[in-house]
C-alpha cells in the first residue's frame, strides 16, 4: 500500500482512532496534540463506536473483555486508523497477534475519588446512603468500608452518571454519591465534583487505571511517514509510567481475572526499585488479600524497566495465589 514511498505524501496526517465519549475524546486530543509536535506529523481523529458504547446492559453484564477496545482494534487493523487511543484499564491483557503498544504517556491521578452532595465522604455519609458504581472492585472496596450502604449498579458516560448525584434525576433514581476515577473527571474538567480522594495505599485502584495505550500495527510502513510517527511515539512515551502499568497488569494476567475481577493493583518506580502491591477482594467486601514486592533496575531503560516489572509483579502474583486469591475471587465468578 505504501511500499516504494520515499517521503511523507504532502497532507498525509496520522489517523488516531477513539472512542466517541466526551472523555475519549478529551483523552486523545491530548495525546494527538503532544504526537503531532513530537513527530512533525498532522494528526487527524477519527471517532469509532465500539460495543460498550451502544449496549445497554451493566457493565458486570457485558462481561467486559474488550467491549470498549475491540472496535478499535479492529479498525487498526484494517488500516483506517495508524494509531488507536484507549484507556488502558479497558484493554484486555491478551496479546494481539497484529498490535503491539506503541506509546504510554505519563499517567494521570490514578486514584479514585468520591462524588457525593453536600461536600460529604464516606465517613459521614449517612446510613443506608445510595452509592452508585458498576465496578465489582469498588463494590467490594465499599462494602468493606460501609457495610450499611445501599450500592446501585449504575453506567452510563461520566456526566450521566454524575447527574445522578447533582443533577436533575428524579428522586427514585437520585444517588447521595458515586465513585469514579479522578483521571476521567481530571480530563473532562470535572474535578470539582470530587468530594474525596481515596488513597492509593488504602484504596488500591485497577491496574492501568489512569493510564492511556497507544496501539499501532505490528508490522510498520518503511516510509518517512512511519518514520516520524514512530520518533513521534517514542518521544511521547513515559518509560516508568509503562513498567508500572505493566506491573500491575502483569497481576492481572497472572490472576486470570478478567477486567471485571474485583483487584486493586498499584506499581511505582522509585530510587532504583520498582514496586507493586496488590489486592484482591472478596465481592462481599469481607475478605481481602495483599501482596507487595519490590524488584531492582539491573540498568536503565525501558527494558530494564519492564524486566523489573515482570519480576515483581511474577512474585506478587505467586504469593497471591498461594494465599488463596483464586478461590477468594472466585466468590465472584458469576460475574
Ligand atoms: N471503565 C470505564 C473507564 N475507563 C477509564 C476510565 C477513566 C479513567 C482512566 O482510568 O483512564 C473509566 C471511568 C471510571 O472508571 O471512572
Amino acid at each position: 500500500m505504501t511500499d516504494g514511498r520515499v517521503g511523507t505524501q504532502p497532507g498525509e496526517k496520522v489517523r488516531i482512532g477513539t472512542r466517541g465519549s466526551a472523555l475519549a475524546l478529551a483523552q486523545t486530543r491530548q495525546v494527538a496534540d503532544a504526537l503531532a509536535k513530537a513527530s512533525g506529523l498532522e494528526v487527524e481523529l477519527v471517532t469509532i463506536t465500539t460495543h460498550g458504547d451502544t449496549a445497554t446492559e451493566s457493565l458486570s453484564q457485558l462481561g467486559g473483555v474488550g467491549v470498549f477496545t475491540s472496535a478499535l482494534r479492529d479498525a487498526l487493523v484494517r488500516g483506517d486508523i495508524a494509531v488507536a487511543v484507549h484507556s488502558f484499564k479497558d484493554l484486555p491483557t491478551a496479546e494481539h497477534p497484529d498490535i503491539e503498544l506503541g506509546a504510554v504517556p505519563k499517567r494521570a491521578d490514578a486514584r479514585d475519588a468520591l462524588c457525593a452532595h453536600d461536600g460529604l465522604t464516606l465517613e459521614t455519609l449517612p446510613e443506608g446512603a445510595k452509592v452508585g458504581t458498576g465496578s465489582p472492585r469498588r463494590i467490594a472496596q465499599l462494602k468493606a468500608l460501609r457495610p450499611d450502604v445501599e450500592i446501585v449498579d449504575i453506567r452510563g458516560n461520566i456526566d450521566t452518571r454524575l447527574s445522578r448525584v447533582f443533577g436533575e434525576a428524579g428522586d427514585d433514581r437520585r444517588l447521595d454519591a458515586i465513585v469514579l476515577a479522578a483521571a476521567g473527571l481530571g480530563r473532562l474538567g470535572r474535578s470539582d465534583a470530587v468530594t474525596q480522594h481515596f488513597e492509593l495505599g488504602d484504596w488500591p485502584t485497577a491496574p492501568a487505571q489512569g493510564a492511556l495505550a497507544l496501539e499501532v500495527r505490528r508490522q510498520k510502513d518503511a516510509t518517512a511517514f512511519g518514520r516520524a510517527l514512530a520518533k513521534g511515539l517514542a518521544a511521547i512515551n513515559h518509560a516508568t509510567t509503562r513498567a508500572s502499568v505493566a506491573a500491575e497488569r502483569g497481576v492481572l494476567a497472572g490472576l486470570e481475572a478478567g477486567c471485571a475481577a474485583p483487584l486493586g493493583a498499584t506499581a511505582m518506580v522509585d530510587d532504583g526499585l520498582l514496586f507493586v502491591t496488590a489486592t484482591v477482594y472478596s465481592v462481599d467486601g469481607t475478605d481481602q488479600l495483599t501482596s507487595s514486592h519490590a524488584a531492582s533496575l539491573e540498568g536503565n531503560g525501558q527494558a530494564a524497566l519492564l524486566e523489573a516489572a515482570e519480576d515483581a509483579s511474577a512474585r506478587v502474583t505467586e504469593e497471591l495465589l498461594a494465599n488463596g486469591a483464586a478461590d477468594l475471587a472466585s466468590l465472584g465468578g458469576a460475574r
